[in-house]
């Protein structure tokens, strides 16, 4: 990891009462399975992380570059924190990159986990880490030591709803989702990982090929609060070592506040989720993920939790000066 080689202002000096703005920001680019993040140590809660700086910051001409932002916290300064994170001393404070807030990000808890330990604020050795977000508490353990991508993580993401339960589902969905370079129309799952996401599934590999992502896909009816598009594709079942079937998709994703992204750990565990349900009984509960940045391994849970597992790396120190972001 490179080190700053410009004296770099804490983001402790931008708070928001200060009336000058720092020199520099302290920031660390990192990123699992390639969906990256700029992520900001803000422990005391004193930066005005604005819409407009978080946009700033992931432009990947003018800024730092990123899918979108991550903001380590202290809770008890994190005003509209659920309240089922009080507990929790570190809190997940995300940012998609146009600057809009989403509740949780699967790749993202991962990322911020590793950072805490970086910080020395999280020691994996004394048992998974406990973060607030928006979705609520998510737990992270290391658990996979490096296996060429790097040391895997554990993510317990709590509950996975199906809000449209089984009439929706022998129907193929509860949506509509028009997607530019598929011809037909196709039905889409609505599933709430504690953000939103609705499942297309396609029959062929060159379909998912085909898909033009570089607008959103329009889902019919769209939820309130937008929605994140996972297209993916069944690839069958395999033999684990351990003798275990696990079950193996191909997916692309269309991120809700950013556009295509190489990866989403929430978006991953919503199409495991909605292939499961629409294999019925037999189908596997543990599903390998194959999406453009790598895989990610999601296991379904009988009582409704998932787990999320993937790698997690942190690839550069940089001192952003934030004078030159806004010009
Ligand atoms: N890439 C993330 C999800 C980030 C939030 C999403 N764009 C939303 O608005 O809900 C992941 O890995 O889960």
């Amino acid at each position: 990891m490179t080190a700053p080689t410009t004296p770099v202002a804490s983001t402790h000096a931008s708070t928001a009462a200060s009336t000058h703005a720092p020199v520099t920001l302290a920031a660390v680019r990192g990123h699992g399975t390639q969906n990256d993040f700029v992520l900001l140590d803000d422990r005391d809660g004193r930066l005005d992380l604005t819409a407009a700086l978080v946009a700033r910051l992931c432009d990947r001409r003018a800024g730092v570059g990123g899918d979108g932002v991550i903001r380590l916290v202290a809770t008890r300064h994190v005003p509209d924190a659920p309240d089922a994170t009080a507990g929790t001393p570190w809190f997940m404070d995300y940012r998609n990159a146009d600057g809009s807030i989403a509740q949780m990000c699967g790749n993202g808890v991962r990322v911020f986990a590793r950072f805490a330990q970086r910080l020395g604020l999280w020691d994996p050795a004394t048992g998974p880490l406990a973060v607030g977000t928006r979705a609520g508490v998510r737990t992270v353990a290391a658990t996979e030591p490096d296996v060429g991508s790097g040391p895997w993580f554990t993510v317990g993401m709590g509950s996975v709803t199906l809000p449209a339960g089984p009439d929706a589902l022998a129907t193929g969905g509860d949506a509509q989702v028009d997607v530019a370079g598929l011809t037909v129309t196709r039905p889409g799952l609505s599933v709430d990982v504690g953000n939103p996401h609705t499942v297309v599934v396609l029959a062929q590999e060159q379909d998912l090929e085909a898909a033009g992502l570089t607008r959103a896909p329009d889902v019919t009816p769209l939820p309130p609060q937008g929605t994140n598009v996972e297209l993916v594709v069944p690839l069958g079942e395999q033999v684990a070592a351990d003798g275990t079937v696990v079950g193996r998709l191909r997916m692309r994703v269309h991120e809700r506040g950013v556009g295509e992204t190489r990866s989403c750990g929430t978006g991953a565990v919503a199409a495991a989720a909605a292939v499961r349900a629409w294999g019925g009984p037999q189908a596997p509960g543990t599903w390998l993920v194959d999406v453009p940045g790598g895989t990610l391994r999601v296991t379904l849970h009988a009582d409704g939790r998932a787990d999320l597992a993937g790698p997690a790396v942190l690839v550069a120190d940089v001192a952003v000066d934030v004078a030159a972001l806004d010009a």
